[in-house]
């Protein structure tokens, strides 16, 4: 795809999350790849109302060469450049029910997400929680690499959802359904729930693939 629909696109998708409440305020962040570097939406700018000609264009060594000032969170995304290499795009956002579960104080570090439906483990797989640091701290990038490329998405805890894919509408749309399955699991928390078994998400993870 060439860049300027890729920063239409971004805009587009951004004004989407926003006016569907994934977002509020100047909350959240999105980057895609590019040939020559990456795109992100510049730092306190509101998803709601992103200028394609203004998203920060940064070179392959992370150097800011056009647009507005980027995300502060720019340490973060391109960790997971560097840890996978297929990676297209990564969101960042604050959507309510990913970042209540990243609060709890019991949630499974290694696995925030148990399989509750088969659409989470085919867009979203494991989810481990990244311990807290402030927001904009080169160490969310550290601890990202730490744990070498092998989760597309992550919470951060008592902050939000990361979530990385090979294109920015795969990313988008694994972002929807990793808080769509965040609020199932909101909702159900006291209930006797079933998960997927096993045997179940093998299967899962044999037809469609993994992440
Ligand atoms: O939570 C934060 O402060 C950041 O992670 C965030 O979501 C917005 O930061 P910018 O992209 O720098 O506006
Ligand atoms: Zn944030």
């Amino acid at each position: 795809m060439n860049e300027s629909r890729l920063r239409e696109d971004i805009a587009l998708l951004s004004r989407s999350l926003f006016e569907r409440g994934f977002s509020v305020g100047s909350a959240g962040n999105i980057s895609a790849a590019v040939e020559d570097g990456l795109l992100i939406t510049p730092t306190n700018s509101c998803l709601g109302f992103i200028d394609p000609a203004r998203i920060s264009k940064l070179d392959r060594d992370g150097r800011h060469i056009a647009g507005d000032p980027p995300s502060k969170e720019i340490f973060l995304h391109r960790a997971f450049y560097e840890t996978r290499p297929a990676t297209g795009a990564v969101v960042h956002l604050h959507s309510t029910f990913a970042t209540a579960l990243s609060c709890l104080s019991d949630v499974d570090p290694q696995d925030c997400i148990p399989p509750l439906t088969p659409y989470v483990v085919m867009r979203v797989g494991q989810v481990p929680l990244v311990p807290y640091v402030r927001p904009g701290e080169p160490k969310a990038g550290d601890l990202i690499r730490e744990l070498g490329g092998r989760y597309a998405a992550m919470l951060l805890a008592n902050h939000g959802p990361v979530v990385s894919a090979t294109d920015l509408h795969a990313a988008v749309y694994a972002a929807e359904e990793l808080e769509e399955t965040a609020k199932l699991l909101v909702s159900l928390r006291g209930q006797r729930t079933r998960l997927l078994d096993a045997d179940q998400v093998d299967e899962l993870k044999r037809v469609f693939g993994t992440f």
